[in-house]
């Protein structure tokens, strides 16, 4: 990669939200009635949820950005004839299961090899304290497995990580078992499970930390507006602060307060950077532009219940990290290890070969700026965030990156190089 350029300039409108587009398949397909959504995510693992649900009977018209869900209710799914293949995508598997877990009948589900590397006895544990009944290889730890669902009872459940994949597992079972389902959260994670629910219809509570969700509820069909990305905005706030003569504007991007880590990072770092946000309404998520312009950063320390709400942008932090004056300090980060890679060591092995002072721990990374990135070869290994991390690093690099893997980035923001494109001022 070589951008020849003179600084970023000018506004990009944020892709949909990938969590919230799985999210709003799933609900769309156990719902009754008709659902549009629209500014939908058409990445790879999106496309991975509408294909399982299409296979398990439900009809999803699908164009562009626009997804249409015609839900028959959850007791209209149908026992699958093939495989459910969820590609790359941790959401889509963990999160199907929970509803496959309620449902009469047999399916099998199968990833690519990252997800046969990533735990599901985090899920796999719960649903089948529930009644589920699943197995897999290594007594379920790992894909393929298989899932045969039937009467649930609802549990009370404190669970061990902070996952937001987890806990909306438990909810989705919860919301077909006898009784209320509670889930003790330790540290809050992403909600927009519970606020799908509300836009469905249905109830969920959330009582200092203790999620409770009824049996039995049935939701009705929404219209849906997917916000933008922050996770994927990241990537473009960490470029606007970075790259000399940069003044951006992002546009659309999701503020919801479990996801906006990554604002109070960059603000702490003393990033120039202003939110407007946009009017908002009860249970709908939170929405607004972002600006941001080329800032002097300095180095942080990035810990405790802040990691939940920007462990998906740590790839990005580590490269902003380089550009900031003294230490900056991740820690109680392990979950990165069990991500599309291992992202304590893609993170750092690819930026020591451009020269950053950065250290793996057993827990997070230490870096060191501020450094200047050289040239070099580097690999994405298959992993979306890890693959654009490096792509703005091109962009701040004395000599030029070549990129192995650059195809990885259409699991989550098929319009990167475009929106790149866009910006540069050449
Ligand atoms: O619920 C979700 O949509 C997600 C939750 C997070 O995973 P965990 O639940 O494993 O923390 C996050 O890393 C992932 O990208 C999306
Ligand atoms: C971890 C991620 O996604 P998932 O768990 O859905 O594969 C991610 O998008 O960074």
């Amino acid at each position: 990669m070589n951008f020849t350029h003179n600084g970023l300039s000018g506004e990009i409108h944020i892709p949909g939200d990938k969590s919230i587009s799985h999210r709003s398949i799933m609900f769309g397909s156990i719902a009754k009635g008709k659902t549009v959504v629209k500014n939908f995510l058409a990445g790879e693992d999106c496309l991975s949820t509408i294909a399982c649900f299409r296979k398990l009977g439900v009809k999803i018209e699908h164009e562009d950005q626009t997804v249409i869900i015609h839900g028959e209710g959850i007791d209209a799914l149908k026992e699958p004839e093939e495989v459910l293949d969820v590609g790359n995508s941790g959401t889509t598997i963990r999160l199907i299961m929970g509803i496959l877990s309620g449902r009469p009948f047999h399916s099998v589900l199968i990833g690519d090899s990252s997800i046969g590397k990533r735990p599901m006895t985090r899920v796999v544990g719960p649903l089948k304290e529930m009644g589920a009944k699943i197995e897999g290889r290594q007594s379920g730890e790992f894909t393929p497995l298989s899932v045969t669902g039937g009467e649930l009872e609802s549990i009370t459940y404190t669970l061990p990580v902070a996952s937001a994949q987890v806990k909306s597992a438990i909810i989705l079972a919860g919301l077909q078992a006898k009784g209320t389902t509670k889930i003790i959260e330790p540290e809050k994670t992403r909600d927009h499970t519970e606020r799908m629910i509300h836009a469905f219809s249905g109830n969920v509570s959330n009582d200092n930390g203790t999620i409770s969700v009824e049996g039995g509820q049935s939701f009705t069909a929404t219209n849906l507006i997917v916000p933008g990305d922050i996770s994927s905005a990241a990537f473009f706030l960490a470029a606007g602060a970075i790259v000399p003569n940069s003044k951006i504007v992002l546009k659309n991007v999701g503020l919801n307060p479990t996801r906006t880590g990554i604002i109070d990072v960059l603000k702490e770092m003393g990033a120039k950077m202003t939110i407007e946000p946009y009017e908002s309404n009860g249970h709908e998520e939170p929405t607004g532009d972002i600006f941001i312009e080329t800032s002097e950063l300095k180095g942080v320390t990035i810990d405790g219940d802040k990691i939940p709400r920007l462990i998906d942008e740590i790839p990005i932090i580590a490269l902003l990290s380089t550009q900031a004056t003294g230490k900056t300090i991740i820690k109680d980060a392990q979950e990165l290890k069990v991500k599309e890679t291992n992202r304590i060591d893609t993170v750092v092995n690819e930026l020591k070969k451009l020269g950053a002072n950065i250290e793996a721990t057993d827990d997070g990374m230490i870096i060191e700026g501020q450094t200047s990135l050289s040239g070099g070869t580097v690999e994405s290994y298959g992993d979306h965030r890890i693959g654009m991390m490096l792509s703005i690093a091109s962009l701040i690099s004395d000599g030029d990156i070549e990129l192995y893997q650059p195809d990885a980035i259409a699991v989550s923001y098929p319009s990167f190089f475009d929106h790149i494109d866009h910006l540069l001022v050449k």
